[in-house]
């Protein structure tokens, strides 16, 4: 399964959001979007997604236009967990995951044993089983946010697109969130906010400035002192790890290379 942006450009409120973006997201692999706020991470996702259609420009589902698609046939293939996903209805937390089956039910194709089965792995796969019957209103942001990614895994899709699916996660679930999307038979697109998360888990990492990709490749290739200080304005230290991984250390403003701030002394 092939997804790819070709030259597209988006804009929204009189002014240009997305100019000239190309993205071939190749089959099976992680590939994190990170950029500072605003720099277009969203729109790319929505744009990638069909939920919107560029200015001008494609986006390619295995070589045919999204925009041809009807929803259901790009559920079936594409999920997607967005940054506010919210539900106002009462449900339970399992009736949140099920909602993941309805691309795939239909007339010949009723509720059955399979879909409970699905249901099941997914609420397991993200560590909600104990809250499976909890109503949706008394959970907390962190368990929403990870039935939000069982309710995506429970659509079976082949690509998975997570808009900062780590917001609302204590360390432990992030790192167990990103390690999970890593470990299913699919393509995974992430927007995130943590260089060292894209660094770690993702395979490639493409670089959003000003509605453009700054750069795009293999961690150690993108996430460079050189870039990271001009797009997000943060002087850093990055130690490379092989296999082009890398870890970023931050820098405090004005201090120098291997130095610390130093803690203020309280009396
Ligand atoms: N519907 C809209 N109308 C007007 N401006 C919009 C609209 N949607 C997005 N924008 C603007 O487009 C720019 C990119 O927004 P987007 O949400 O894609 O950025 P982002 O990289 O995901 O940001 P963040 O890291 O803060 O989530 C922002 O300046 C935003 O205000």
């Amino acid at each position: 399964m092939n997804l790819s942006a070709c030259n597209v450009s988006w804009s929204a409120g009189g002014g240009s959001i997305l100019e000239d973006v190309s993205l071939d997201v190749v089959a099976g692999e992680f590939l994190g979007i990170v950029g500072p706020n605003g720099s277009g991470k969203t729109s790319l996702m929505s744009l990638l997604a069909g939920l919107r259609r560029p200015r001008s420009g494609r986006v390619l589902l295995d070589g045919e236009s999204v925009d041809r698609l009807g929803r259901k046939e790009i559920a079936k293939r594409i999920a997607l967990v967005e940054q506010q996903a919210e539900t106002g209805e009462r449900i339970s937390a399992r009736q949140a995951v099920e909602l993941g089956r309805t691309p795939h039910l239909g007339p010949l194709t009723p509720w059955s044993a399979v879909d409970e089965a699905i249901v099941d792995e997914a609420i397991r796969n993200v560590g909600m089983a104990k809250l499976a019957a909890r109503l949706w209103h008394t959970l907390s942001g962190g368990e929403r946010q990870r039935l939000h990614i069982a309710r995506a895994l429970a659509q079976q899709p082949q690509i998975l697109l997570l808009d900062e699916p780590t917001n609302h996660l204590d360390v432990g679930h992030q790192i167990g969130l990103l390690h999970l999307v890593r470990q299913q038979q699919l393509t995974a697109v992430a927007a995130l906010h943590d260089l060292n998360h894209a660094a770690m888990f993702c395979d490639r990492v493409a670089l959003m400035s000003g509605g453009r990709i700054a750069a795009l490749g293999r961690p150690c290739e993108v996430l460079t002192e050189e870039r990271i200080r001009t797009v997000f304005g943060v002087d850093v230290d990055v130690e490379h790890q092989g296999e082009g991984r890398c870890h970023i250390r931050y820098r405090a403003p004005g201090c120098p290379r291997g130095e610390r701030p130093m803690l203020k002394r309280i009396s």
